[in-house]
């Protein structure tokens, strides 16, 4: 009896152990990659970072995004080790790193402007970081020759620097930065000093390239329609601090702030949005919203539209051809507002009176911007009072 019973308790406690287990390996895989706890860091009387936290997840591409001199850098080298906090915690992995020093965090950098050695092959710049660390010959020749494969300069070996094109210089940078193995990859604007086709490519070659390789990641840029491309997760720096942190269809689609609602997108700030048809709810005559392009519609006057009541019309001042569509500069109430229209469509020029529908806007309210809809598209009867 005594046996059974005992058996069966230790059959609990053992399930009871597994769940435990089961529950420890499910926190840790929660357990955020890298952690910036209240990182503040002053260049004289001048705050760069300004109680700056945020998590990373094992395995993810992050993207830190922000104006220029808003703090991006200076957060990114204090990760590396580059720069000292004056207080705050940096976790990688679970360890605090505070006072480990830059090449003792296994942490790979890439910088913009590719910063290899000029006189070295691609194969020498490449090997540098395993020839420093003393690593086998011949297992060097296997790992670099198969990280020239990985990154597609396959042949190149024996070129130099400025025998490659800047594409294929900052492949070997990449190629360089995970040679070592390194747990995290830094990037500085990686893309910054190459020209524009080329940069569109190698930003889903890198997105590709990371999550192939499986390496946590975070870089810096000021772009963007690059970040929102490539990274998993957005850090939006303002002034020193974190202003939003979130997936980028999150943050593009619900900005939350006024100043990430003014700075993601293609923003037109408008003044008295409560003089647009459709928006006379919005009571306070010295209220500021945010329109983009995609909230507008434009027609010309003789194309059928259903929602003409809530319509205004304007007078188009410029437009811009940007390939798949037109950019039109629209003048309605006083105020230009950008607006797309499709190549497909009948053409609209300068000059002409063109009927504008605006869907919705985001209202500025203090810190915070709030969605509002035209009334055509809304049977609320609320009443925005600001
Ligand atoms: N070593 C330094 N000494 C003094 N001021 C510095 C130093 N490094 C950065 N700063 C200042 O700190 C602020 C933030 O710089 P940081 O390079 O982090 O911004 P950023 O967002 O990366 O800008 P950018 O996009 O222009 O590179 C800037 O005003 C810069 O002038």
């Amino acid at each position: 009896m005594t046996d059974i019973k005992n058996s069966k308790l230790t059959d609990s406690a053992a399930a009871g152990a597994e769940t435990e287990k089961k529950l420890q390996a499910s926190d840790s895989a929660r357990q955020p990659y890298v952690e910036l706890r209240h990182i503040n860091k002053s260049f004289g009387d001048f705050q760069a970072s300004n109680d700056v936290s945020f998590t990373v997840e094992k395995g993810s591409l992050v993207g830190l995004l922000g104006p220029s001199g808003s703090g991006k850098t200076t957060i990114l080298r204090i990760l590396a080790g580059l720069e000292t906090a004056d207080s705050g915690e940096i976790y990688i992995n679970g360890k605090l790193v505070n006072n480990i020093p830059a090449n003792k965090r296994g942490i790979g950098f890439v910088f913009q402007s590719y910063a290899l050695f000029r006189y070295m092959t691609v194969f020498d710049n490449i090997a540098f970081g395993l020839r420093t660390k003393k690593v086998p010959k011949d297992e060097i020749e296997e790992k670099v020759n198969s990280l020239i494969d990985l990154v597609g300069l396959t042949g190149l070996n024996k070129r130099y620097p400025t025998q490659l094109s800047g594409g294929q210089r900052q492949r070997v940078a990449f190629a360089r930065a995970l040679a070592t193995e390194p747990s995290l990859l830094l990037l500085d604007e990686p893309f910054a000093a190459i020209d524009a086709k080329v940069r569109k490519e190698l930003r889903s070659w890198l997105k590709d390239l990371i999550q192939r390789v499986g390496i946590t990641s975070i870089f810096v840029t000021h772009d963007q329609s690059e970040a929102i491309e490539v990274a998993d997760q957005i850090i939006i720096t303002n002034h020193g601090h974190v202003e939003r942190s979130g997936s980028p269809i999150e943050i593009y689609s619900n900005p939350e702030s006024s100043f990430v609602t003014k700075f993601i997108g293609q923003p037109t700030i408008i003044d008295n949005p409560g003089i647009f048809k459709g928006f006379s709810k919005i009571r306070e005559t010295k209220s500021t919203a945010v329109l983009r392009p995609e909230f507008i519609s434009v027609t010309k006057l003789n194309e059928p539209f259903r929602y003409q009541i809530t319509s205004e019309t304007g007078i188009v001042e410029k437009s811009f051809f940007r390939g798949g569509d037109f950019e039109l500069k629209v003048r309605v109430n006083d105020q230009l507002l950008t607006v797309n229209r499709p190549i497909t469509q009948e053409r609209i020029v300068p000059g002409e009176e063109v009927r504008i529908f605006i869907r919705s806007l985001y209202l500025l309210d203090g810190d915070k911007a709030v969605t509002v809809l035209n009334d055509s598209l809304t049977n609320t009867d609320s009443t925005y009072i600001i």
